[in-house]
């Protein structure tokens, strides 16, 4: 066993569990391992993920981010704990603007003044309307998987049959593999929306989803047939709120140039044995 010291932080209430990796050089078998443990909320720390700061594997980034959902699993990006983890890294000893990837995609990032994160998204992202079990749904990934489903906004509070309805689409025939993660939307009016998010890897409605927070505001404005060139959305969430903006080019009907912004907090740390 070894102790690792870490850190907990939330961003609109998506909680995660930080493990600066430059210090321990644990490989990924073992940061999958230990991940379920850490993440577990009555025998671990407890967390909806764990974020792991790498020394850099590309020259032109600051740093490698590994990201595992609580249950371990991979997903191809979480836009709340890339703030998280720009924030933390911000602590200690990167600048208030930085480039880390996930994968193979290379994200910047800043630091504002008012302790708010920005992460900037190098994918385009089309929107695609979709029947799954008779439900009219928008399939939108944003650098990871995302259906979407508007609901009336009492249904927002209507939690048992969220976790149902998200549950039979996330291990839904045709959207395996790899799953996904499962919004449901209500537009208000202006550039508004709320959200809960049933997210894949915890298997829950959990309190906000930065990555959900985009593909549900690129699918609000695909679904409203808006036009607007540049647009900006704030999403209501359980835990508060975040902004999504973009850019929409109506010949390909394609958005890219997404920025996701919103609070990144320190929770608390501590040591742990893993
Ligand atoms: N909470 C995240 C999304 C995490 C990834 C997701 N569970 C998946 O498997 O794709 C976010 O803030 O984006």
């Amino acid at each position: 066993m070894t102790d690792i010291v870490f850190h907990k932080m939330e961003g609109a209430g998506n909680d995660f569990v930080v493990l600066d990796n430059r210090t321990y050089g644990f490989d990924l078998d073992e940061i999958i391992r230990f991940t379920p443990k850490l993440c577990d909320r009555k025998f671990g720390i407890g967390a909806d993920g764990i974020l792991v700061l790498q020394p850099a594997e590309k020259e032109e980034v600051d740093y490698t981010m590994i990201y595992r959902n609580a249950d371990g699993s991979d997903a191809g990006m979480c836009g709340n704990g890339a703030r998280c983890l720009v924030m933390f890294a911000f602590h200690n000893g990167f600048g208030a603007t930085q480039t880390f990837n996930v994968h193979k995609n290379v994200y910047e990032a800043e630091v504002h003044d008012d302790e708010s994160v920005s992460v900037h998204f190098p994918v385009h992202v089309t929107p695609e309307d979709v029947q799954i079990n008779e439900l009219d749904l928008v399939k939108a990934d944003a650098a990871t998987e995302h259906l979407i489903q508007f609901v009336e906004k009492a249904d927002l509070d209507k939690e048992d049959e969220l976790v149902q309805t998200g549950r039979s689409l996330r291990y839904h025939k045709d959207v395996e593999p790899p799953g996904s993660n499962v919004n449901f939307v209500h537009c208000e009016h202006g550039d508004s929306i709320s959200l809960q998010t049933y997210e894949r890897g915890v298997e829950d409605l959990t309190l906000a989803c930065g990555t959900g927070a985009l593909a549900s505001a690129i699918a609000a404005h695909h679904h409203m047939n808006r036009m607007e060139k540049r647009a900006k959305y704030q999403v209501k969430v359980k835990g508060g709120s975040l902004f999504a903006s973009f850019n929409f080019d109506p010949n390909t009907s394609t958005y890219h140039q997404l920025i996701l912004t919103g609070p990144a907090r320190f929770v608390f740390e501590g040591t742990i044995s893993v």
